[in-house]
């Protein structure tokens, strides 16, 4: 159980900056997600936290503590890869004992260590079993134990689910979010899934070319992203972005959306409507009109993507509504719902807040 603190952290390899001028405080017992796309520096993160990389600026504080120079095994920091898979031919116990034989710890120590995990994890009676004689769920909590039986200050998983199928990923992440918190140790978390990551995160930080753009809940960055860049990593389908053209007469966003310019703030030249946000009415002749390219019905919903000129967009929504193919509907958002950003791509502050 620790604190983990990055100041001012920067990490090059040659004259590639991997992590730049990094900062942030992951609280104790909290499940921290790093988020991003492929080389924006969330592996480099968690090696600089285990001891395998030094930055080349900057501290890192493991409980208060600088930690900077200290080399990995004496940071008691554990590092989980994707291994969240049991071996077949061992007990359900021997496959939790696997990491202390390996690491030689007493046999003793081992013992106690894997009965206060088996019992944490309320899996104490299936240690004689092999994996085949266990359900799905059992098998699951059965591997996250293993993953941490080890005592550490704080855990590091770098993508542990990502080889599971679809179904025993969702199996699992709930499995991991409720034993961490029963557990009560840090978890710093890298995951390419956005769902995953929201799901699971008590925060999350946003990275992009190696440097963090926001830190927040998963809901707070939803809600309120500070830049289009972020706003355009979580959800799905993914955030509608739009233009502002000011017109003569009317002020549009890409021709799709006839706005009202006392309603946009300042400086804000293009718009953001994620796809639950943007109605599509009946047909109608009216103003803002885009024809139906395609329907996805899935299940608890639908989505519509529309063509309006030259622009695409995508609307969800409840259920299995009566769209035709090919037709022409009716767009509308409540100003209030959009996402505003300046010419640097910054959120402006949103309609209600003005
Ligand atoms: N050992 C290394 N030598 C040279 N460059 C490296 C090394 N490790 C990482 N990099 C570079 O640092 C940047 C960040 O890489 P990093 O692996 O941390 O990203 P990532 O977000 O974890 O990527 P992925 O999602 O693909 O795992 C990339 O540009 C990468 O090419």
């Amino acid at each position: 159980m620790a604190t983990i603190r990055f100041d001012n952290v920067t990490k090059r390899y040659g004259d590639k900056i991997a992590v730049d001028d990094v900062s942030f405080e992951i609280g104790d017992n909290e499940f921290f997600c790093l988020f991003g796309p492929p080389l924006s520096g969330k592996s480099t993160i968690l090696k600089l936290i285990l001891g395998l990389e030094t930055p080349d600026r900057g501290e890192i504080l493991i409980d208060g503590r600088p930690v900077t120079h200290v080399p990995a095994p004496a940071r008691n920091v554990a590092m989980v890869f994707q291994n969240l898979a049991l071996f077949p031919h061992m007990t359900a116990g021997d496959n939790v004992r696997f990491p202390l034989v390996e690491r030689k710890v007493a046999p003793d120590a081992i013992a106690r260590r894997v009965a206060s995990v088996a019992e944490k994890l309320h899996i104490s009676h299936l240690l004689h079993k092999l994996p085949a004689h266990l359900s799905g769920g059992e098998r699951q909590r059965v591997a996250i134990a293993r993953a941490l039986v080890r005592d550490p200050v704080a855990y590091l998983m770098d993508d542990p689910i990502s080889a599971l199928d679809a179904r025993l990923r969702e199996e699992t992440r709930v499995e991991l979010k409720r034993i961490q918190r029963e557990l009560g140790h840090t978890l710093v978390y890298v995951t390419h899934d956005q769902e995953e990551a929201m799901s699971v995160a008590d925060r999350m930080a946003m990275l992009e070319h190696g440097a963090i753009r926001q830190i927040d809940t998963p809901q707070a960055i939803y809600d309120n992203p500070a830049n289009r860049y972020v706003a355009g990593l979580l959800g799905s389908p993914q955030i509608n972005m739009l233009t502002i053209e000011a017109g003569p007469t009317v002020t549009a966003a890409a021709g799709a959306l006839q706005l009202d310019p006392a309603r946009i703030p300042d400086g804000a030249v293009g718009i953001g409507i994620r796809p639950e946000d943007l109605k599509v009415g009946a047909e109608s002749g009216a103003a803002n009109q885009a024809r139906v390219f395609e329907v996805e019905p899935l299940g608890g919903h639908t989505v519509i993507t529309l063509e309006s000129g030259s622009i695409r967009l995508r609307a969800l929504m409840r259920g299995q509504p009566q769209i035709r193919l090919d037709s022409l509907v009716g767009l509308a958002c409540d100003p209030a719902r959009m996402f505003y950003f300046d010419r640097a791509g910054r959120a402006l502050p949103k309609l209600q807040n003005l």
